[in-house]
């Protein structure tokens, strides 16, 4: 294959450095490949050679997994306005860029893939150093695979200086390495010690949470406590995304890498998807376990869907998207009550949303929109932000904010980093938080964070 391909690229690149010696200005080009059948979790082993940035999302409803090598540029914001600008940005990134792609299919060419932390307002504290506050990549690599079918990208920043013949040596040497599929052990870790952070403090902040809903002070606030595990050797990321992508069917699994260190999650809530204008939020929050048996799994289903802490902890969430989704949309569908969303080991009410994005917006719009919702945050929005700035001891960095991709053609998607972890070597730190409303239950809102925490702890070590 790379036989055929190679005078094809030589012209490609020789092209690229002419546009840029011509306007004295670095120029992407992008070229679309469709290759083997290619394994996402090998293929991401095989780009540690290559760089320490690498990035992963799998969709949680269709057969779509992206795997990101490298970066030809990352865009970063520490701004207020980190959407808008990181929008203009890509805007003019993508305005330039030349692609060579026959295929047309999503999420191929250029493609951004990255997050943003939950509150821009918080100080880059431990154990976040490493990742900043909005980062979007176009990586070097990008595999694609749409069901078993695989396409590979090969992005370029293309200077005055550079050399066609370096360029091309070096992109073939990349791409023998990348497609050197060989098997390799997948080993899960092996656990040495675990840490949860004060969760007697915790329980108290919850209940004062009650207390101040109320006084009338806010609606709904999410608070979250971290549990900090270590481990006998240095975590193998691939390894531990392939069992939450076997484990977690229903979930978005992600990980996102700075310095060696990765982000990961199995998440199940989308904040945005887009498909050229056809926009889909989702609502999700309010939580029960699963049964042992299937009579105890209905019961507690329908448990859930009848009680008024869970609907009220799920309905400030439908109101909340609505106005969002209506103010820069159309044709906007919202079914009137909520249904069950089955995960392993726990169930939540989900209430879809649908809608026809109005001209000139875009996906990054919609999600500064919402971000927040108050399945994540609170109600209102500002001040139960706040609220959580200032009482929440933790440190929330990545966790919960937004994550996921766009392509340059309108189609995106992004999930909020809940479910989540950053591994940091040997050790990680994982994250969970709960809605709390007026009639929250300290204890029972504590044992509710243990349930979420399961999924990614049994990957880690077993539960
Ligand atoms: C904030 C989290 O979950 C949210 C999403 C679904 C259900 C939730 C709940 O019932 O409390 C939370 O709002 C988390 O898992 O860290
Ligand atoms: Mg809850």
């Amino acid at each position: 294959m790379l036989h055929t391909r190679v005078p094809h690229i030589e012209e490609i690149i020789g092209e690229a450095i002419k546009k840029a010696k011509q306007s004295d200005q670095p120029q992407l080009v992008s070229v679309v490949d469709r290759i083997d059948y290619t394994d996402p979790y090998s293929f991401l082993y095989a780009g540690q050679g290559i760089d320490q940035h690498r990035l992963f999302w799998k969709s949680a409803e269709e057969p779509f997994t992206l795997v990101g090598v490298g970066a030809v540029t990352r865009m970063t914001s520490t701004d207020q306005n980190r959407f808008t600008q990181l929008q203009a940005e890509w805007n003019s990134l993508i305005d330039g860029a030349i692609t060579y792609d026959e295929f047309g299919q999503k999420g191929t060419g250029i493609v951004s893939m990255g997050g943003f932390s939950f509150d821009p307002e918080e100080k880059n504290e431990r154990p976040w150093e490493s990742f900043e506050e909005s980062r979007l990549t176009v990586p070097a690599f990008l595999l694609t695979n749409h069901g078993y079918q695989s396409y590979l990208t090969s992005n370029f920043m293309i200077y005055p200086e550079d050399h066609q013949k370096q360029i091309i040596r070096e992109w073939k040497d990349n791409w023998d390495e990348l497609l050197d599929t060989q098997d390799f052990q997948f080993q899960l870790p092996v656990r040495s010690g675990e840490k949860e952070i004060d969760p007697e403090e915790w329980k108290e902040s919850v209940l004062q949470a009650t207390v101040d809903i109320k006084r009338g002070v806010l609606e709904k606030v999410v608070l979250a406590r971290e549990l900090q595990v270590k481990f006998e050797q240095p975590v193998q990321l691939e390894a531990v995304l392939k069992a939450l992508a076997e484990t977690q069917t229903n979930s978005y699994i992600f990980s996102f890498e700075s310095n060696g260190e990765h982000f990961i999650g199995a998440t199940p809530e989308r904040l945005a998807k887009l498909e050229q204008q056809q926009l889909i939020s989702t609502c999700l929050a309010g939580t029960i376990p699963r049964g042992h048996t299937e009579e105890e799994d209905r019961k507690l289903g329908q448990e859930l869907l009848y009680d008024p802490k869970n609907r009220q902890e799920h309905q400030f969430v439908v109101e909340m998207i609505k106005e969002a989704v209506e103010a820069c949309s159309h044709d906007v569908q919202i079914p009137k009550a909520p249904v069950i969303y089955p995960l392993r080991n726990l169930q939540h009410l989900y209430t879809p949303v649908s809608a026809t994005l109005d001209p000139g917006y875009t996906l990054l719009d919609v999600i500064e929109r919402l971000h927040p919702t108050p399945a994540l945050g609170g109600l209102p929005q500002k001040k139960s932000v706040e609220y959580i700035r200032e009482y929440e001891s933790l440190n929330r960095g990545w966790y919960a904010g937004p994550v996921g991709w766009m392509d340059d053609r309108n189609n995106g998607e992004f999930a909020v980093a809940i479910r989540s972890a950053l591994l940091q070597g040997d050790k990680a730190s994982l994250f969970a938080g709960c809605g709390v409303v007026e009639d929250s239950d300290p204890i029972a809102e504590y044992e509710e964070t243990a349930v979420k925490l399961q999924p990614m702890l049994s990957v880690l070590g077993g539960c």
